[in-house]
């Protein structure tokens, strides 16, 4: 039965705690195909919080570093047709190696053609698929699962999460992925279960590409992970909760960055566990 906003759990801490302890033993290599506003704040999220990041984006070498990596990133910011070449050649290889991949639909929703292509990716078997409301309500829209469509602006999204939480679970159905919607409280479901994460602060939307650094979080996340709604969730639980702890020695989007990567870096297992009730 799906589940209304007014029953869904908060993500548990110790959840988030033993996920972030198998991320900092695994160390995982992920590939990152995404747009070209945020490569470095995504590399250096990725690296803050023990990952480490590769932007690979030849198409003679994508599917090469696809079966190397623990985790692929297909992100369709500032996709045009070469690129969207290499990464369905990436995607082919990840799923013939086994390597997990994460959609984000970025502005998925307001131009057709990339609207079409990351449809297309749904039939790819994506791990997991990583959008803002307006993002996932647009895909949920092309597959003909609910008649909303998205209305984002440009990327950013004009939906709150909850509006997009019944297209989230209907798209994790129907796909087989598991599906992050983020917001105010963020909710990653699988279709049958859900886990809300109601951390993070807003003036996250006020600095370019905390999403995106997300869906890579969440790629590294996937890598090996035994169970991916639990992996996914912590990606966007320990994200936000950077965001929070970031916003305690920031004045605002100018000074956010330095302190959200230092809070990546020093979030610890026992700490989140000391949280615990
Ligand atoms: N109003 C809010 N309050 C608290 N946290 C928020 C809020 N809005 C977004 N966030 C957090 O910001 C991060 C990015 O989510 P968002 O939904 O803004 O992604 P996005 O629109 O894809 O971002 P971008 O395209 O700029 O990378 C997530 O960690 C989310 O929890
Ligand atoms: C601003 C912007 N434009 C294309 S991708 C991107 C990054 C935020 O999604
Ligand atoms: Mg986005």
């Amino acid at each position: 039965m799906t589940q209304t906003t007014h029953t869904i759990p908060e993500l548990p801490f110790s959840i988030i705690a033993d996920e972030l302890e198998r991320l900092r033993v695994n160390t995982p290599l992920v590939h990152v195909m995404t747009n070209e506003v945020v490569q470095c704040f995504t590399a250096n999220t990725l690296l803050a919080i023990g990952a480490s990041p590769a932007m690979v984006v030849a198409r003679e070498e994508v599917a090469e570093f696809a079966t190397i990596a623990d985790a692929l990133l297909i992100n369709v910011g500032t996709v045009y047709a070469e690129r969207l070449v290499a990464m369905q050649i990436a995607i082919d290889a990840a799923n013939a190696a086994g390597t997990p991949w994460v959609l984000d639909p970025v502005a998925v929703g307001v131009l057709s053609y990339r609207t079409e292509a990351a449809r297309a990716m749904l039939a790819q078997r994506p791990a997991a698929i990583r959008g803002n409301g307006s993002e996932i309500l647009a895909l949920a829209n092309a597959l003909n699962l609910c008649d909303v469509t998205g209305a984002g602006k440009g990327v950013d999204s004009t939906m709150s999460s909850t509006s997009a939480l019944t297209a989230a679970q209907q798209l994790a159905a129907a796909t087989g992925a598991i599906v992050a919607v983020t917001g105010a409280t963020d909710y990653i479901t699988d279709g049958a279960q859900t886990w809300a994460v109601p951390w993070g602060h807003a003036i996250m939307t006020r600095v370019v590409g905390t999403g995106c650094a997300l869906s890579a979080v969440v790629a590294a996340f996937l890598a090996d992970a035994p169970n991916r709604l639990n992996a996914v969730a912590a990606a966007c639980a320990v994200m936000a909760i950077a965001g929070e702890r970031a916003m305690e020695c920031s004045d605002g989007p100018g000074t956010f960055v330095a302190p959200f990567l230092d809070a990546l870096h020093v979030i610890h297992p026992t700490q989140l566990r000391s949280y615990s009730v």
